[in-house]
């Protein structure tokens, strides 16, 4: 079973504020995730992507703005709490700890999580749900597949059986092979009731899978809407996505 139960908070952040040092990458942004949609970020190298998705988490500190999940303000929140509302993150190129086993790279995922038996539970639940990783629990990381690493780092992010999570560009680095299949996860998590943000430089891929999109350029939203509408925009594409 790849959800506990069906989403039901809506994560927005408005207006917010972040950066590093004294400049502001972030300038007045506001996106949100309406529950059980898969909703993607879209943009260039260096538009703010990542800022954005460390300031959700509490890694950055909100200079500006608010964040909200359901009703709990987490702005500035301590990134465990943060995670313990239901909020996972998969990080960027789909990262493991190749000296670790899977069995072991599962088991960080489940670090916040108090209960042993519930680790071991979930576990199993995610064993079902990818059962390559049933048969590779004993290997190291490193020596799995790119498709298997990829799923391996999205069942990690699983473990806590979150509400919502937030993928950073996990086509990063993959053959297209690989990238199908995590858009393929993608899909599946969202079958299952799961609320998505993914944040992408893949833009035809991820604009298929999507339900609404924004596009951010240099810290601002340019523009948003339905995926649908977005992938018709010529103008955008032109402008911000250099294709035709
Ligand atoms: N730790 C940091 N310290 C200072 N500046 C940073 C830091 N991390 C990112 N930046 C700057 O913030 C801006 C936005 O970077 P960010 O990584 O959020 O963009 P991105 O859209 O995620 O790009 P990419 O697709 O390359 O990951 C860039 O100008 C970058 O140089």
């Amino acid at each position: 079973m790849i959800a506990g139960a069906t989403a039901t908070r809506k994560l927005s952040a408005i207006g917010v504020t972040a950066g590093y040092d004294r400049a502001d990458v972030l300038k007045g942004v506001t996106v949100e995730v309406k529950p059980g949609t898969v909703t993607c970020i879209l943009g260039a190298n260096g538009a703010g992507k990542s800022t954005l998705i460390r300031t959700i988490l509490g890694l950055n500190r909100v200079r500006k703005g608010e964040v909200y999940f359901g009703g709990a303000a987490i702005a500035n929140m301590p990134t465990h709490k943060i995670a313990a509302l239901g909020i996972a993150t998969v990080p960027e190129g789909n990262r493991v700890l190749p000296r670790m086993t899977v069995l072991d790279n599962l088991k960080v995922g489940g670090l916040l999580m108090r209960d042993s038996r519930r680790v071991a539970a979930r576990m199993e639940e995610l064993f079902e749900t990818f059962p390559r990783l049933r048969e590779r629990r004993g290997q190291l990381a490193g020596t799995l597949s790119g498709g298997e690493r990829s799923m391996l780092s999205i069942a990690r992010g699983l473990m806590t059986d979150p509400e919502l999570v937030i993928f950073d560009e996990p086509s990063l680095g993959l053959s297209p092979l690989f990238v199908s299949e995590v858009f393929g996860i993608v899909r599946r998590l969202k079958t299952a009731g799961l609320s998505i943000l993914l944040v992408e430089q893949n833009v035809r891929q991820t604009l298929d899978v999507a339900d609404y999109g924004y596009v951010l350029v240099q810290g601002q939203v340019v523009a948003e809407g339905d995926a649908e509408s977005l992938k018709q925009n010529a103008e955008l594409h032109k402008a911000y996505f250099g294709v035709h």
